[in-house]
């Protein structure tokens, strides 16, 4: 395509991880192939890991969890997708008529390099990059930018970027999951005598290595429980291949409440940005079945913030701050 007919507009590309295109092994295969294939994801040199990963994970996880997808599955497709596209409609006339708001997945599609392309084509001479992640990590946060301006590498003339921050601390994300959680709360026809704040662990190694995501989950966490005025029992779920983890795991812990007393529980995911197979599968179905065969009487999970209205109004809030300057003040 040749030089875009009308320039000066302003492009907000949120970002997200990406789902398989259906809830089937092969689609899962070619959508696990290009996960564990970033080496911001696996940190093993791709001599050792690529065999491994061809011989042993493509061949037996993709069925596995085609399996678990089925059962999160919804007409209008993958939750992490369905959500994420409502995120992105319920702010596209967020900013004016000279804003426009699209969404990307890092793996699978839209993909970022089309969808950065598109933005451009349309005019945009600025992009605000929004990976959808509250707390920074190397293997969610950074490998969505670097795709991003991979995809920017190959254009002549390139649009100013900015990059959404993380917002783990931010005033704006605990008051937004504070209503969550209380409007959640408020729904249950029992009171839980713990809340426990599960996020998405990571291998043990990579925060020694120095990648903020544990401390900053802990923050998240901390400042959480203060604002609900009770303290969280915070765990760390997914846990995948032999490595240390962080700990404490999500299973571990949900299993381990009923010997301490806590037989009514509720469970939060204030880590994901909309819920997904690790919330709605994993969490709400595998961790409620180990809480109460381990003797727990009552579970509830507690949805993340998604496309309600106080999660975009949180979003529309952060992404506005970051636009300052390109648009004018509020
Ligand atoms: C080496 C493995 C993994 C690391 C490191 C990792 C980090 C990480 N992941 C998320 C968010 C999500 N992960 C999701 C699925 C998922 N994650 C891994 C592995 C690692 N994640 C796998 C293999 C899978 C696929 C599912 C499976 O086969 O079990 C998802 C959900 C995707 C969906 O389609 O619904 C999200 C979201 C974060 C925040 C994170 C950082 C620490
Ligand atoms: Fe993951
Ligand atoms: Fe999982």
């Amino acid at each position: 395509m040749g030089v875009a007919a009308e320039q000066g507009r302003i492009g907000v590309l949120l970002i997200n991880l990406g789902t398989p295109d259906a809830p089937e092994a092969g689609a899962v295969r070619r959508y696990l192939k290009e996960f564990l294939s970033d080496p911001r994801v696996v940190e093993i040199p791709q001599l050792i890991w690529q065999p491994i990963l061809r011989g042993l994970v493509l061949t037996t996880r993709p069925a596995k969890s085609a399996h678990a997808y089925q059962q999160v599955w919804r007409p209008d497709g993958s939750p992490l997708a369905a959500f994420t596209r409502g995120q992105a409609a319920a702010l596209a006339d967020a900013f004016g008529p000279g804003v426009i708001v699209d969404h990307a997945m890092r793996y699978g599609s839209p993909a970022i390099a089309d969808r950065v392309r598109a933005l451009k084509d349309a005019g945009c001479d600025r992009i605000l990059l929004a990976p959808l992640y509250p707390q920074y990590c190397a293997a969610t946060t950074a490998t969505a930018n670097d795709a991003a301006f991979a995809a920017l590498g190959a254009l002549r003339w390139q649009p100013a970027v900015r990059t959404l921050p993380p917002y783990y601390d931010d005033p704006a994300y605990i008051a937004a999951l504070r209503a969550g959680v209380e409007a959640g709360l408020a729904a249950l026809d029992f009171a839980p005598q713990a809340i426990v704040a599960s996020f998405h662990g990571m291998p043990q190694r990579t925060a020694d290595l120095g990648d903020p995501y544990h401390r900053q989950c802990l923050e998240t966490a901390r400042l959480l429980g203060a604002a609900l005025g009770r303290d969280l029992v915070t765990s760390f779920q997914s846990r995948f291949g032999r490595a240390k983890w962080l700990e404490p795991a999500t299973d571990a812990t949900l299993r381990g409440l009923p010997a301490r007393g806590i037989s009514r529980v509720a469970v939060i995911a204030p880590g994901f940005s909309v819920d997904c197979l690790e919330t709605l599968e994993e969490v709400a179905m595998q961790g409620r079945d180990a809480f109460l065969a381990a003797g727990g009487e009552h579970f509830a999970y507690l949805p993340c913030l998604n496309d309600s209205p106080v999660g975009v109004d949180m979003l529309k809030k952060l992404l506005r701050r970051e636009l300052e300057g390109w648009l004018a003040p509020l």
